[in-house]
């Protein structure tokens, strides 16, 4: 839209319309009343309308006769303006081009623009212009272009109440002054000058963004408290990025090209996303830690920097800076991120595998010895039991007496370790103490199945340790800090996981004082922990078999206790007796009748530590509650019509058939185990009603022959993997199916063919004690308590039956 009348376009303000009214000559700033203004300033801006129908078109672009007119003496006229003017819009109460764009015309006279009251970009940029007093008339200026020009007065003209950026790069500035009156200026750029000292910028309240690149300035100051979002000191003579303390907002800094060596200074620009040091000097890795606080900072260049050339500096700068999106204008990958953590921090199970690897390699460099003792069956690992907390939370201590009540079954692990006894400890008994030599030795020679460094010692299980008590038909028992949990969940044993976690801290804490054992941050150290073991149970669902606290050592005993006879099926056997016997006699309890479980000793934490009966863990089949549930399916199952004698065995002889094509007819190495209950359990039922016996499988209708631990788990036939605890899984549902649904369904084949079948963690698959060789040890102590239990060695599975037959309904014989 074009103006067209010779009338003023409106009334500009008094002090910006006098030297307009007046037609001054150039470079005059003379004052003048507002009424004499109107035709001179009409003509002009007139003249100017008519040759402007396009915004924003530059002189350089068009006006080649301008130019030549210039080049004769750098002098702008109204008929070059007019060419050069754009944006037409209101002011006021008129119509006014607002932006002038004149660059590259070597002018170097602009007094014209002093009719120009109404321009708010004016841009100038190379010119050969020194004198910028022309925008004292222009109060409406908003932006102001004049880069590359040969201006050397720091803002020498009256401040443009708007003014807001103002770009004088490229200048022949030396000094900055007092900017107080310009207070909207919130974009400075004074690159390229030859500024020394950054000056006069305290008042500008408004100022966002500053560039002084390529200065001579060699520190920084003047710049306390201002808003900066973005700062540029690229190219000055920096040593340091001290002065940047006060910069709250900034989120930008370009400190390139000096000779800057460290970083500090930066830390409380908690804002910055993007910090350039490109050819700097900093040479130390370490620095990383004046920026480390800095969140939000994505983008971090330390090109040609000398630290550059430190060994591992991207990993370690990756690693340090985690929310590094770019270093060095490379993207950081996620590869990056994760090979840097598993490099500097790596997690636990990151460490694990690593030691897993070290000892297998080891290992496997070693000639190789067949460990038979301890071989997993088909579907039953050699049963080992972990107890794991916090250090001093007593597991040592349960450890102990777990095997010495529990004789029968428990020997105690004894690691290797390179710190030296306590008082009262024994070589051999609660460690084996060996010198850091000795220890590096043994991990050469593959001796290890686990290690771990604990407060600078090592702690170490090895192989024979493990082979010790399998050799003596005994389970092992053993105690470790989380890490050596994780990194023994590497290997072929599927021990069994118990977490002892101390709920009261206080308490905890005191136990560790009375010890006298460990310095107050030992015990910090060791507190903290409690939490991790915490986090671990919550964030990894059966991780822990059971989780039992230890605050109060002897109902966390009793829970174990209870736990481990249950593991080894001790208690389970007299159940399943009860209830063969009941089928055998056809005279199963009903619902109402089942006699009452036995609650807990002790309540068991559940993954989020709450009580185990209104929790999770009342699902785990270790759970009495879980049980109990169990218990009365299969009384409820039983009460139901049970099939005829020689449908079952008919069952049995087409089981068995299944069961020799699927793993031979030859036992295996676990063949004549601890059989223990079930066998004898087995034979009294094969007394009992002798007319069912048909085969290696009990007869007693499916109950007995679920809770059977067989030889190497698989021989005892396709049941045997099927953990009773489970209803929906226990094969005494047979009692109530019709002959057809007894059969094996090809899931169950399956599960009994496929070796990964459900396994730990959380499968609950029953562990098979090792075959208990003649001449074996009698158990150092038997059990303090009265205990239907033999009293002395498990029985072979031949001294069993022998007793079995002697006496079916011998206490041996309801336990076992
Ligand atoms: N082979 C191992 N792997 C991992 N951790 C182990 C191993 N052997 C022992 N630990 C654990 O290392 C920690 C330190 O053991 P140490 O016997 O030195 O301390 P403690 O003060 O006696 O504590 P605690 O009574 O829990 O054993 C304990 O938590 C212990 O269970």
């Amino acid at each position: 839209m074009k103006e067209t009348g010779s009338e003023p376009l409106s009334e500009p303000p008094e002090e910006a319309s006098s030297p307009a009214s007046e037609a001054s000559p150039p470079g005059s700033v003379g004052a003048a009343p507002s009424a004499g203004r109107t035709r001179t300033t009409c003509t002009a801006e007139l003249e100017a309308d008519e040759h402007m129908e396009v915004k924003q078109v530059t002189l350089c672009s068009r006006s080649a006769e301008g130019k030549l007119h210039n080049k004769r003496d750098g002098v702008l006229t109204a008929e070059m303006v007019s060419k050069s003017v754009s944006q037409l819009g209101y002011i006021g109460t008129g119509r006014h081009y607002h932006n002038l764009s004149l660059h590259h015309h070597d002018l170097r006279d602009i007094s014209v623009l002093c009719k120009y009251t109404y321009l708010q970009k004016l841009e100038l940029a190379h010119n050969k212009i020194k004198d910028l007093s022309c925008v004292s008339h222009m109060p409406y200026l908003v932006v102001l272009d004049a880069s590359h020009n040969e201006i050397s007065d720091f803002f020498e003209f009256k401040p443009p109440k708007s003014l807001k950026e103002v770009n004088f790069s490229y200048n022949s500035l030396t000094k900055m002054k007092d900017l107080a009156a310009f207070s909207s200026l919130s974009k400075l750029d004074l690159d390229y000058n030859n500024i020394s000292e950054i000056a006069g910028l305290e008042h500008c309240c408004m100022l966002t963004h500053l560039s002084l690149a390529h200065n001579k300035i060699s520190k920084i100051s003047g710049l306390d408290n201002l808003p900066l979002t973005h700062l540029c000191l690229k190219g000055n003579k920096l040593e340091n990025t001290e002065g940047l303390e006060s910069l709250k907002r900034l989120r930008f800094l370009d400190l390139c090209q000096n000779g800057i060596t460290s970083l500090s200074g930066l830390q409380s620009s908690h804002l910055l996303g993007t910090i350039n040091l490109q050819k700097n000097l900093i040479n130390e890795n370490e620095e990383w830690k004046h920026i480390r606080d800095l969140l939000l900072l994505r983008d971090l260049n330390l090109k040609e920097n000398p630290v550059q050339d430190q060994p591992d500096y991207r990993p370690a700068i990756i690693f340090h800076l985690q929310h590094l999106s770019v270093l060095d204008g490379e993207t950081v990958t996620a590869e990056e991120k994760v090979s840097s953590i598993n490099k500097y921090d790596p997690p636990m199970n990151v460490v694990a595998a690593r030691e897993h690897m070290t000892h297998l390699v080891y290992q496997l460099m070693q000639p190789q010895v067949l460990y038979d003792s301890t071989l997993p069956g088909a579907d039953s690992p050699y049963p080992m039991l972990v107890l794991t907390g916090p250090q001093g939370c007593g597991k040592r201590e349960l450890a102990h007496r777990l095997c010495q009540e529990i004789s029968q079954y428990f020997a105690y692990g004894i690691c290797h370790t390179t710190r030296g006894p306590y008082y009262g400890e024994e070589n051999g008994t609660d460690y084996h103490f060996v010198s850091e030599e000795e220890f590096q030795h043994m991990i050469l020679m593959g001796k290890f199945i686990q290690t771990m460094q604990y407060r600078g010692h090592n702690y170490g299980l090895s192989r024979d340790a493990i082979e010790e008590a399998a050799r003596e038909g005994l389970a092992c028992c053993v105690h470790m800090e989380l890490e050596g949990v994780f990194s023994l969940k590497n290997t072929c044993f599927e021990p069994r996981y118990v977490l002892l976690i101390p709920t009261m801290v206080e308490k905890y804490i005191q136990h560790l004082k009375c010890r006298g054992l460990y310095t107050p941050a030992q015990i910090d150290a060791a507190v903290s922990r409690i939490e991790l073991y915490a986090n671990t149970n919550r964030q990894r669902p059966g991780f822990f078999d059971n989780v039992i606290p230890c605050d109060d050592w002897e109902e966390a005993f009793q829970t174990l206790r209870r736990i481990m006879k249950e593991y080894l099926l001790l208690e389970e056997q007299q159940e399943n007796v009860d209830n063969d016997r009941a089928s055998l006699h056809n005279t199963s309890p009903g619902v109402g009748e089942e006699p009452e479980e036995k609650a807990p000793s002790s309540v068991l934490l559940s993954a989020t530590e709450t009580p185990a009966i209104c929790s999770p863990t009342a699902l785990d089949p270790s759970n009495p509650a879980y049980r109990s549930y169990c218990t009365k399916i299969r009384a409820e199952l039983l009460s139901q019509k049970s099939p005829a004698p020689f449908e079952l065995a008919s069952i049995r002889r087409r089981e068995q058939l299944v069961r020799e094509a699927v793993v031979g007819r030859s036992p295996g190495v676990y063949s004549q185990l601890f059989k223990s209950s079930a066998q004898i359990a087995s034979s009294a039922l094969h007394n009992a009603d002798p007319d069912t016996c048909d085969d290696s499988s009990s007869d007693d209708g499916g109950s007995v022959a679920l809770s059977v631990p067989s030889s190497a788990g698989a021989l005892s036939g396709f049941k045997e993997p099927v953990d009773i605890s489970l209803p929906e899984q226990s094969l005494d549902t047979s009692k109530g199916q019709p002959v057809e649904a007894q059969h094996p369904t090809t899931n169950e084949l399956a599960a009994v063919v496929s070796p990964t079948s459900e396994r730990r963690p959380g499968s609950n698959v029953k562990p098979i004690l090792p075959p208990i060789p003649t001449g074996r040890k009698t158990p150092v102590a038997p059990s303090p308590t009265p205990s239907p239990r033999p009293k002395t060695n498990t029985p072979t599975t031949e001294e069993a039956k022998t007793n079995a037959e002697r006496d079916p309904t011998s206490d041996q014989n309801k336990e076992m």
